[in-house]
Formats: structure tokens, sequence, C-alpha cells
């Protein structure tokens, strides 16, 4: 497609879309807007945008596309801002965030009848442009709230299509619902557990040191952006008060099992956790985004790292990270590599089995 796109906020999520945009529409001009000129200055050393503008007000009467990609809060006085401005008049207006009904009454409210709301439902705790990349999305589902736009959403999905992520439509209030139980209230309560442990540090000083393997995964997503995800809590409030209300009940339950001792009911809380986490999609994204992790069981020698990944290079399969799992002194160790694509972790494991016996399995 041709035309003027302006991203508004060149982070992980803007940054990311504009790499897709320009992939799959090399004829469009990308415009970025960001107040720190750093993330601007980036934005243009990767390519990610062809052009700057200071503002709205100086570059939006041209555009085709505005991406509104800056925290919730920044984008209701973005939308405020937009009502003033002379637009085209096809234009289509869409956000990224990751609430959707405080936006849509909003964006209602200003007669801004151009908008889509959208929310690409696949991050990271990183945020930044140097984040960015262009298969962030791949595979993820992309929740669209088009209220009356339904035209303007097919046009907004052939501008995306370059993001290879699973279009799905839905409305405000079951959005924020539903990001509510998956998305925000897990943040909640990951920071809040982070927060919990940082009290023992002080009479426990080897507390960080242990806290390894099942702390770090469950935590990881509290190292995201405080900005962020202040204006989503803010946003989604109702819904998070209601998922707290019934999380005390929860813990209050739990504390009452344990009192009791309660063998049976102790059991039963976990079993009913695993199943229902064991029975959630991990091969594509979406409740649960992929990693695409493969853990190679592996003897613990000197060398061992070099010669997996050897095997891995010979067969030019790139990796995007390696680890050792944190495990006792006295056992093997595990090797956790992650892999950008699908593709890429079975051809890894199919490299594997071919060279090694090392066990190999997917988390
Ligand atoms: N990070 C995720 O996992 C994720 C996933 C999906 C959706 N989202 C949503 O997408 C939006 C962007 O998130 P992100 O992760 O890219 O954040 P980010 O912090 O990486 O980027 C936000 C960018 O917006 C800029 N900015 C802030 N206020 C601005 C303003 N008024 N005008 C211009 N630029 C401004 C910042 O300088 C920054 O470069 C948020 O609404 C977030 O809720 C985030
Ligand atoms: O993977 C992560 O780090 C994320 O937090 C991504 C995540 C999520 O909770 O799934 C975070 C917020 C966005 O609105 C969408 C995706």
């Amino acid at each position: 497609m041709r035309g003027n796109v302006i991203i508004v906020g060149l982070g992980l999520i803007g940054g990311s879309l504009g790499i897709c945009l320009k992939k799959a529409h090399p004829e469009a001009k990308i415009v970025g807007i960001d107040t720190n000129p750093e993330h601007i200055q980036l934005a243009k050393v990767l390519g990610i945008i062809d052009e700057s503008a200071n503002d709205l007000t100086e570059s939006a009467s041209d555009a085709d596309l505005i991406i509104l990609s800056t925290p919730v809060q920044q984008t209701e006085k973005l939308l405020r801002l937009l009502t003033g401005l002379p637009l085209k008049e096809n234009v289509i207006i869409t956000d990224t965030g990751s609430t959707k009904e405080k936006i849509m009454i909003l964006a209602e409210q200003l007669n801004i009848n151009s908008f889509v709301g959208g929310h690409p439902m696949a991050g990271s705790h990183k945020s930044g442009v140097a984040a960015a990349k262009d298969i962030l999305f791949e595979n993820a589902f992309y929740l669209l709230t088009p209220g009356g736009n339904k035209e303007k959403a097919e046009i907004l999905k052939d501008w995306l299509i370059g993001t290879k992520a699973q279009f799905v439509e839905t409305t405000p209030s079951e959005h924020d619902k539903m990001t509510g139980i998956i998305s925000h209230f897990p943040h909640l309560i990951a920071s809040s557990l982070v927060r919990e442990a940082e009290k023992f540090q002080g009479e426990l000083p080897l507390l960080s040191r242990l806290a390894a393997g099942g702390f770090r995964d469950i935590t990881r997503i509290a190292s995201s952006s405080p900005e962020m995800w202040r204006d989503i809590t803010l946003h989604n409030d109702r819904n998070l008060i209601d998922l707290l209300e019934g999380w005390k009940l929860e813990m209050e339950h739990l504390i009452d099992l344990l009192r009791k001792q309660n063998e049976e009911e102790v059991f039963e809380f976990f079993q009913s956790a695993k199943q229902f986490r064991d029975e959630l999609p991990v091969r594509t994204r979406g409740a649960i985004p992929a990693f695409h992790d493969l853990y190679v069981d592996v003897p613990d020698y000197p060398g061992v790292i070099s010669e997996v990944t050897g095997y891995l290079a010979e067969d030019r399969i790139s990796i995007t990270n390696i680890r050792i799992l944190e495990t006792r002194e006295d056992i093997y160790g595990v090797l956790v590599i992650s892999f950008q694509t699908e593709e890429d972790r079975e051809r890894a494991q199919t490299c594997l089995q071919s060279h090694t016996d090392y066990d190999l399995f997917i988390p």
C-alpha cells in the first residue's frame, strides 16, 4: 500500500509496527513522532522511520494512517489533540494501548469517527525502540475494537499484514475484562511478589542469589515499564479491583487450608491449577506468549556449550539466547536455547537429535 503513516511513540510496539509496515509496504512513507529525541534518532538509524515530525499538529493533515503507540494516558491526550486538527477524509486512526474501554469512550465523545481501537497481544518486559523486532507479533492475537468502523478495520488489517498477527475483533468491555485477567492482574501479582521478597532481603542476604528458577520465571514481567503499567492499571481499575478482591478470598482460603493441614484440598489447589495451565495453548502465541525455547539436557563437561552451538551454527540456525538453568551442582545441567521462530526451534531439535543423544524437551 502507498501513503503516509505516522507513528506516535517509537517504543517497543511502535518501533516493531514500523518495521512490519516498511517490510510489507516499502512504498509507504513512515513519519515518527516521539517526545524523546533519542528514540527518534535511534528509529532513524535503525531504518524504522523515513522522517520525523515534532508533533501531530505539524504532520497529521497529510496522514493516511495514524498509529498512537504511547502509554494509554498519553494516548488520551493525543486523541484530544487530534480533534482540533485538519485530517484527510479517509484517514484511519488506531492505537496499540493495552486497555480499550476508556480510549474507545473518549474517541466516541470526541467524535473521532475514523478510530479503530487496536491492541497487539504480544510484547515483552523490554521497552524502547532498541528492543523492536519484526517478528514480535507473528502468530500473536491482535485485538481490534472497531466499533462501527468495520470497513476501516479491514483497511487497517491490510496495513498491518506484515505483523503476521491473527486479528480478532472484540468489544472494549470484553477486551478489558479478558486482558485484566490474563495480563494486567498477573502483572500486579508479579510486581507484588518481587516487593514481598525485597522486604526480606535485609534479614536474609543470600535471598536474591537464591531467587532463580521459578521466582525469576514468574516475576520476569515485573521488569516492565512502570509508566506503562501505571497507566494500564489506572485505566482498568474496576476489573482489577474485582480480581484483587477475588484473589484476597482465594488467599484467605489457602491460609485456612494450611492452618488445618488439609492435605486433600491443598493437593487439589495445585492439581486444578496444573490442569488448566497444561491445557493452555503454548505452541502458538496467545494467552501465554511462546518463547520458542528448547531444553537440552547436557552432561556437565567443559566445552559442551560450544559443541551444541557449533552443531546449530553448522546448520545456520540462529539462536536469540542461551542460558544454563539454575540447578544443583551435583546434577546434570540443562541448557535453555531460545529461537526467534518455531521453525528454528524445530530445525534445532532435528539437528541436535542427529548429532547427539542428549535428551531434548520443549517446555
Ligand atoms: N510492551 C508491551 O508488551 C505491550 C504490548 C502490547 C501493547 N502495549 C501498549 O502499547 C503502547 C506502547 O507500549 P511500548 O511497550 O511500546 O512502550 P515503550 O515505553 O517502549 O514506548 C513508548 C514510547 O512513547 C513515547 N512517548 C510517550 N509519551 C509520548 C507522547 N505524548 N508523544 C509522543 N511520544 C510519546 C516514549 O518516549 C516511548 O518512546 C502502550 O499503550 C502499551 O500499553 C505494550
Ligand atoms: O510478555 C510480556 O512481557 C508481556 O507483558 C506482554 C503483554 C502480556 O501481558 O501478555 C503485556 C502487555 C500487553 O498489553 C500485551 C502483552
